[in-house]
């Protein structure tokens, strides 16, 4: 049965990608990898940028990033599940798109996100438009892994549980969730909704944040989090920088979902209407 040693590394990303690089590698350095390791990143690490203009800027010229980024994989011998960073659509927008890497610096999916902020907040920047320059994604990504399945999914997305019910039925068993939640939107729903997902899907749910006041002048909630199948919370960082460990055990995951088959139950599949 599938195990593993998930590391999630709570940030608190500026503008700089050489900055940000550097205080991945030594959050990483500090710790002791149990292996296999799975290393999940919050949304916008790489470059957490003031406009969507810079943002485009950062995704017209992150090749040289992403080298780096492989060969951080192969250096720490891990799995890296690499938040979002911004790539270039080629037409003047780009995606918010999170790639996974293996520990040989491979990229072995890419998820675009789906859902885009658009939203008031009663926060300091008031207004979120992330629709401005952001090319929504289509496509629902699940993938094998040493540690599970692994579907991938960003930040808002989590307020949309169709996303994750369609993944389960894509056999996902680990649901990742990196993100930037507001401090004020992350208080009142980002445990709860975590907890939400775990619980329907029966499935782990590992969501890395960004964290505290950024160079980008906004402010994010941090708490990253990773809950059980059975809704428990494994880990909970506290609102700064650091990293969490936790080991996954798919055996309770399949125990959990033989004694309430939930999935086999569920009258509004996606082929319910067909
Ligand atoms: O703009 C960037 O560089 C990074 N992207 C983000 O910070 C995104 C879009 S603005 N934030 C969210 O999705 C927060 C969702 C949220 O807080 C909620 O659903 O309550």
């Amino acid at each position: 049965m599938k195990s593993g040693h998930i590391y999630v590394v709570q940030m608190c990303s500026g503008i700089h990608p050489e900055e940000n690089l550097k205080q991945l590698a030594a959050l990483l350095s500090q710790q002791t990898l149990k292996q296999p390791a799975l290393v999940c990143l919050p949304e916008s690490w790489l470059a957490f940028c003031q406009t969507p203009q810079q943002t485009l800027a950062q995704a017209q010229s992150n090749d040289d990033w992403i080298r780096q980024i492989q060969q951080l994989c192969r250096d720490f011998n891990i799995w890296l599940a690499a938040g979002t960073i911004a790539l270039t659509d080629g037409q003047g927008r780009y995606y918010a798109a999170s790639l996974l890497f293996n520990n040989e610096g491979v990229e072995v999916a890419r998820y675009n996100k789906i859902h885009l902020f658009d939203a008031d907040v009663a926060d300091s920047a008031g207004q979120y438009r992330e629709s401005t320059l952001t090319r929504p994604g289509d496509d629902i990504v699940t993938v094998d892994s040493p540690f599970g399945r692994l579907g991938l999914s960003v930040c808002y997305d989590l307020r949309f549980p169709g996303l994750y019910q369609a993944m389960r039925e894509q056999g996902a068993e680990i649901l990742l969730v990196p993100s930037a939640f507001t401090t004020v939107t992350g208080a009142a729903h980002w445990k709860p909704l975590l907890q939400a997902r775990a619980i329907e899907t029966q499935c782990y749910v590992v969501a890395a944040a960004q964290v505290g006041e950024h160079e980008n002048g906004r402010q994010t909630y941090g708490h990253s989090l990773v809950v059980s199948p059975w809704g428990v919370c494994l880990g909970e960082a506290p609102a700064q920088v650091g990293v969490i460990h936790a080991r996954l055990d798919l055996t309770d995951l399949h125990a959990i979902r033989q004694k309430m088959p939930v999935a086999a139950h569920n009258r509004f599949k996606s082929d319910f209407y067909e």
